[in-house]
């Protein structure tokens, strides 16, 4: 088998093998895949060249070494196969538990891999481990596998259980505008992704400032700023507007501490809002639970991120913007975060302007709300085209 190919996506593997189509990819990925590793899409695109020389040498050093291809892909696409195909070997430096004399237990039921977990009967290993004379051990190794699997799953959940995570943590968050709160039923949801779409200078950004001036009262809010379109002093002014507080020194504490609740991250490739966002979801796993809880997350503008990726033969940006979405949406379940997001519009059919990022995006929002300028005035448009909850068609205007 060849020690080494440099992919660019489905479409070269279906060049090699005409007979596998897009759908199988993954499945022949399977049949021969090693390990998978994050290079930007199909490695021409934005990630550190120090990260990529190490990635490529940790790539040769492994195909070298061994019968098996290695894949090059990005990363986001692949991290579930990484550790799902991981050889139980492999874990060993991070769980210390999956050591030799475990793995030989499970070598001895035909297990090798994590992904031979997911297919064993369990139940069948455990009793296995139960007769062995180091069954406690055996069944620390069992369930620390069970655990990582676990970990890579968004957890099952009945409808019970999503009742009450709703009634206990999934509110609403007030944006602070009055026709917008007014027409969302009390503002943009928590562990929902909001999208607002608009063409140019249809108020996007203001709304996103004023929502978070409005929510840095209480809470912590990342702003992740694609365009430099971040305004301090656009907060201040909005959080001038709502303070109703007569002494310079109050009004200055508040400043100071909405300020200081809102992280603002410039960055402009879609490969750098991954790192933040993986950096954002290990800080919420530990986050003080007691401490000033972070609610909201920013990205202004998701498009300017995802458009360039998005070439015309997309599939890895079309990859690359399912990860994000997923990625996002997966922050704003598991922890109780609102998510708003900036989209720009393109020409559609007869001049109408529609939401950019295609058919694969639109289903990726929970609620989506097209803003526009109402024309010979101050005052802007919200109309819903998508909400979980609320009849697409409604509209209200506000002013910001
Ligand atoms: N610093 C500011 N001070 C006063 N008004 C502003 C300021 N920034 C923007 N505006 C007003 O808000 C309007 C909407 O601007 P905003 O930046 O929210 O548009 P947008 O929809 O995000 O546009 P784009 O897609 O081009 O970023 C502008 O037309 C302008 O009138």
């Amino acid at each position: 088998m060849e020690r080494f190919r440099w992919r660019h996506g489905c479409e070269e593997i279906r060049e090699k093998d005409g007979k596998k189509d897009k759908g199988e990819y993954w499945h022949w990925g399977f049949e021969f895949l090693t390990l998978c590793f994050c290079f930007g899409s199909g490695g021409q695109l934005a990630t550190t060249p120090a990260v990529k020389a190490r990635l490529l040498s940790a790539a040769l050093f492994i195909a070298g070494g061994s019968d098996h291809v290695v894949l090059v892909a990005p990363y986001e696409v692949v991290e579930p196969l990484v550790k799902y195909m991981a050889p139980l070997k492999n874990l060993e430096t991070e769980y210390p538990i999956i050591d030799p004399s475990f793995r030989k237990f499970c070598a001895s039921h035909g297990i090798f891999s994590v992904e031979d977990f997911l297919i064993h009967d369990l139940y069948m290993l455990a009793a296995f481990a139960e007769q062995d004379i180091s069954s406690e051990r055996l069944k620390e190794g069992i369930t620390q596998v069970l655990s990582i699997i676990d970990d890579m799953h968004q957890p099952w959940w009945n409808g019970m259980e999503l009742l009450e995570d709703a009634k206990r943590n999934k509110h609403v968050l007030p944006t602070g505008i009055q026709g917008i709160d007014l027409l969302l039923g009390g503002g943009i949801h928590i562990g929902q992704l909001t999208e607002l779409v608009g063409p140019s200078s249809s108020g996007k950004t203001q709304v996103c400032l004023q929502t978070a001036s409005n929510v840095a009262s209480n809470h912590m809010v990342l702003y992740i700023d694609t365009s430099n379109s971040f305004s301090p002093e656009r907060i201040a002014y909005f959080l001038g507007k709502i303070i109703d507080v007569a002494s310079a020194q109050a009004k200055n504490q508040i400043l100071q501490k909405v300020m200081s609740n809102i992280l603002c991250h410039s960055v402009f490739d879609i490969f750098a809002m991954f790192d933040v966002l993986h950096q954002l979801e290990s800080h919420l796993r530990y986050q003080d639970a007691g401490g000033c809880q972070m609610r909201l997350l920013i990205v202004d503008s998701i498009s300017l991120l995802i458009s360039p990726v998005l070439g015309s033969s997309s599939t890895q940006g079309r990859a690359l913007m399912l990860s994000a979405g997923y990625l996002l949406k997966k922050l704003a379940h598991q922890h109780n975060l609102a998510v708003l997001v900036i989209n720009h519009t393109v020409g559609g059919e007869g001049g109408c302007s529609k939401p950019a990022l295609g058919d694969s995006w639109k289903s990726i929002p929970h609620s989506r709300l097209f803003l526009s300028c109402v024309r010979g005035s101050n005052d802007y448009n919200a109309l819903i085209l998508k909400h979980p909850s609320m009849a697409s068609g409604k509209a209200a205007r506000f002013v910001i």
